[in-house]
């Protein structure tokens, strides 16, 4: 099974007038790879012995460019996406407010501020809008989410799913 990350970067952001203010989170266009054109937040698979909070970090580095202190990842769910009924990708997603630097765009990923408001459920995986509006509400979130007709996965039908909110999840 793989292991992978998701990281997803807040700000708020006040206009110009400093009347409104707009919650933000970090998406990327996914450029290659798994999911290619849609939106997800920065990351990707574990690599060697690091642990899934350093690959969170090391993702959105090299997908954006963003600095992330691993330490400073909050961790906000752990996601298992099954393919024909066997376990695909174990999958920790996890938000900062904390982060330095400004994303920019690489061969992997186009990065975009969007307000929390108006994330693009229609363009992301069809799993996403069941639990990240939670996990940008501040909840916990574990979930399976069941996909038939694969591989690839992002070819397959997302069938049914389960999910348990409020988790208390491990520090990993
Ligand atoms: N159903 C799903 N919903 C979702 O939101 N993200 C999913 C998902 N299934 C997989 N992912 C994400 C998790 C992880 O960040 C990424 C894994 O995709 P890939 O295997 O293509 O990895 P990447 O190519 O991005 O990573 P590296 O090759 O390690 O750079 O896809």
């Amino acid at each position: 099974m793989i292991e992978a990350t998701l990281c997803f970067p807040r700000r708020s952001r006040t206009d110009g007038s400093g009347n409104e203010r707009t919650d933000e989170v970090l998406l990327i266009e996914k450029r290659r790879g798994l999911g290619e054109g849609w939106y997800n937040g920065p990351g990707g698979k574990l690599e060697g012995d690091e642990t899934p909070r350093e690959c969170a970090g090391r993702e959105t580095r090299e997908e954006v460019g963003l600095e992330i202190d691993p330490e400073a990842l909050e961790k906000a769910g752990e996601l298992t996406f099954l393919l024909d009924g066997e376990a695909h990708t174990f999958c920790h997603v996890f938000r900062t407010r904390s982060f330095a630097g400004e994303p920019t765009a690489s061969e992997e990923a186009r990065p975009e501020w969007v307000p929390v408001e108006d994330v693009p459920y229609d363009r992301m995986w069809e799993d996403d809008h069941l639990w990240l509006p939670g996990v940008l509400e501040g909840k916990t979130v574990v979930g399976e989410f069941r996909f038939e007709g694969g591989p690839p996965l992002d070819e397959a039908e997302f069938v049914n799913h389960d999910l348990e909110w409020d988790v208390a999840l491990g520090t990993r």
